[in-house]
């Protein structure tokens, strides 16, 4: 039996992550736990489940320290006019998290990062605004944009200029894997409210999350979320060595599944940070129940963590852990 966690406490700070289906997506989920534990993170995970996540799954989850809450599906209102990309769709439940009003602000994450240095300093920024890196509209996946068509980006928006006869040049738009938030709950239901009028789009929540925070949106430093495309579409813009959380968002990239075939994956840069991702993955000192206390009590690094989860409420009973996904 796994231990058992209770989240009944009030946390101020957390980050959360997204999990949906009983198929691999949770080697990612665990493999951001043990990031998040091997750069001493002093706060807790949690995962918005979907009733489709297995027990099994949910266990392993609690096993690495993490969190589970299970969160219902939201679905955008039929449209016979646009619709998301099929595979996104699933992605508005990510709104749920706007519910997890015991923390006052959380840091979401998908389940396709991996934190390589502590960001914990970002929940030190001004409150009231949505924070989160500027995507880049160069991929294929932007063909159904007048940017992709045009060859417009904002990561270099002076090479090619927005013409003005298609109107206002497009506010800045973020990457939905990672941003800032403080849950609220008027916020939350202005939010599936707003849904319910608004027809789905190809970027599906992501769409919806830029149109909705346009006024709060701050953007911040691409080291924040190496949307990886940036590698090759614009190096110009990203410091690879400053880079402390990388989001494996590129088809082909997720190191779980990465096979090197699909374009671009074979690049060495690639290839040396899915690398990095599975040397966290397979350490087993990050395995939340081998996580050592230290017993000098001052360089404790299990402390902070522990200390973390109490804060949030979090009870741990330990056992031995079953074996990882
Ligand atoms: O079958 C799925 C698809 C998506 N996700 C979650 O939704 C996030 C966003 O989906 P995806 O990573 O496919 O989007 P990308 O960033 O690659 O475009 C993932 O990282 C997971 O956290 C999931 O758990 N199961
Ligand atoms: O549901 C829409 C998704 O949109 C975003 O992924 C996209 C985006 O990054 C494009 O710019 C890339 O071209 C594309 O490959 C990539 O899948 C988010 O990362 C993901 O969390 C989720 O919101």
């Amino acid at each position: 039996m796994a231990p058992e966690f209770l989240s009944s406490g009030v946390g101020k700070f957390g980050y959360v992550t997204f999990l949906a289906g009983n198929g691999d997506y949770v080697k990612g989920v665990v493999g951001l736990a043990k990031g998040l534990r091997k750069v001493k993170s002093k706060y807790p995970l949690l995962v918005a489940v979907l009733p489709d996540v297995p027990e099994e799954h949910r266990e392993l989850l609690r096993w690495q320290g993490c969190v589970v809450k299970e969160i219902q599906p939201v679905y955008p209102p039929q449209n016979h006019t646009q619709f998301a990309m099929a595979y996104y769709v699933i992605n508005y439940s990510k709104l749920r998290i706007w519910e997890f009003v015991e923390y006052k602000k959380l840091i979401y994450l998908d389940g396709d990062i991996q934190v390589m240095e502590n960001i914990d300093h970002l929940f030190q920024m001004e409150d009231s605004f949505f924070y989160a890196v500027m995507d880049c509209f160069c991929e294929k996946t932007w063909s159904h944009t007048p940017q992709y068509n045009i060859g417009y980006c904002q990561q270099r928006p002076n090479e090619v200029q927005w013409p003005s006869e298609l109107g206002p040049k497009p506010p800045l738009y973020f990457n939905a894997g990672m941003f800032v938030y403080e849950p609220n709950l008027e916020t939350y239901h202005s939010l599936l409210s707003t849904l319910n009028v608004t027809p789905p789009t190809p970027f599906a929540e992501q769409d919806f999350l830029n149109m909705f925070f346009k006024d709060k949106y701050k953007p911040i430093p691409p080291v924040y979320n190496l949307v990886m495309a940036m590698l090759w579409r614009h190096p110009e813009n990203i410091e690879l060595h400053k880079v402390k959380v990388i989001h494996y968002c590129a088809a082909g990239s997720k190191p779980w599944r990465y096979t090197g075939k699909e374009e671009n994956m074979d690049r060495e840069d690639v290839k040396m940070l899915v690398k990095k991702w599975w040397e966290i993955y397979d350490d087993e000192t990050l395995d939340y129940i081998n996580y050592k206390m230290i017993d000098d009590g001052d360089t404790d690094t299990r402390q902070p963590f522990l200390a973390a989860l109490s804060e949030a409420g979090v009870v741990h009973y330990g056992h031995t852990a079953p074996s990882a996904a």
